[in-house]
């Protein structure tokens, strides 16, 4: 079968390919059975884009809580997100945060005369890993050359290398075993502020909070608290709430904190894998096989 997919409302010349590549054919929105979704990600938008002959929506994110808050996510048409691949990229910036604030180069990075040495091993860190889907998987294979343990937060029951999974409900239990809390979640109703002032009290006082999920899981006026008062080491953050975060806002002159503007998927890294789960769905739904990145409505991910 050949499936009719529209590309929209910006017509991305790497997802037309990838359609194509993944045996779609290309189509105007009246005719399609699928949609590309590629806009300004109003919800909205998307939800006057979707008629009746649509039976399937790929979004271009693998955070959805936007279309979720808004109730535009439904099973019927099935709805799916870039889930899972974005991984490797996400994870490596992780790694590189974990790095630079062990050998502190957010310190040096600002220092202005020779500064005494206040550097770390990384290697033999134990990390905590809430939320191990695409993104936690592949930190974990990322540390096994560091030797780093890692405690899984997942309710999976698996999680390949790591040295202990917990249960979502139990994820405080890994707090005060970390050197390092890399929050990998997604934004739901559910973890929403799910870091706050009673889990940084039960952080290691050197540890770091590493987030590259969405800023909105952290409770930002605990999270400077926490750090004004010493009670953790430090935060490398690759998103923020607000974000963008506001000129003069206090985590930015905070010398045990990083900031990365959202950056941890480069543009060309995105384009890419996002091109690779187009063609894979398309191929997938053609087929009649399970989507990659399917978002349950109820769950909100
Ligand atoms: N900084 C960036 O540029 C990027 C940020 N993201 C964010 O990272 C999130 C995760 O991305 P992926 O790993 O690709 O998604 P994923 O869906 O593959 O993995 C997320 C995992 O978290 C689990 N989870 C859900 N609720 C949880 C909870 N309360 N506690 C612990 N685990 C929970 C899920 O079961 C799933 O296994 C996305 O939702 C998105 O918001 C994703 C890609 C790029
Ligand atoms: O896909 C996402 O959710 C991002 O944050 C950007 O890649």
């Amino acid at each position: 079968m050949t499936v009719a997919v529209h590309v929209g409302p910006e017509p991305v010349p790497a997802l037309v390919e990838a359609v194509r590549r993944g045996g779609g054919r290309v189509v105007p929105l009246e005719e399609a059975e699928a949609l590309v979704y590629y806009g300004s990600g109003d919800p909205g938008e998307l939800r006057r884009m979707i008629g009746e002959r649509i039976r399937w929506v790929q979004l271009p994110n693998a955070g959805v809580e936007r279309m979720a808050a808004a109730g535009v996510i439904t099973d019927e048409p099935v709805f799916t997100a870039a889930t899972g691949s974005y991984g490797p990229q996400v994870a490596e910036h992780a790694l590189a945060l974990m790095l630079a604030a062990a050998r502190e180069l957010h310190r040096y990075a600002r220092a202005t005369t020779w500064s005494p040495d206040g550097s770390a091993l990384f290697a033999g860190s134990t990390v905590a890993v809430v939320g191990h889907g695409g993104i936690g998987r592949a930190l974990t294979r990322l540390l096994e050359p560091f030797g780093c343990p890692v405690i899984a937060v997942t309710d999976r029951g698996d999680a390949p290398g790591a040295a202990r999974i917990l249960p979502r409900d139990r994820f405080r239990e890994a707090l005060p075993e970390a050197d390092y809390v890399v929050v990998a979640a997604p934004l739901t109703p559910r973890t929403r502020g799910m870091f706050g002032a009673r889990e940084f009290a039960l952080m290691r006082p050197g540890a770091w909070l590493v987030n590259v999920a969405r800023g909105a899981l952290v409770v930002t006026d605990d999270l400077v608290a926490a750090l004004r008062e010493g009670r953790i080491g430090g935060a490398a953050l690759d998103v923020t709430d607000p974000e963008p975060l506001p000129d003069g806002h206090p985590l930015w002159t905070m010398d045990n904190v990083l900031i990365t503007p959202h950056s941890a998927n480069p543009r060309a890294a995105y384009w890419r894998t996002l091109a690779e789960r187009v063609e894979d769905n398309v191929r997938r739904f053609a087929e009649g096989a399970p989507l990659e990145g399917r978002v349950s409505p109820s769950e909100g991910f």
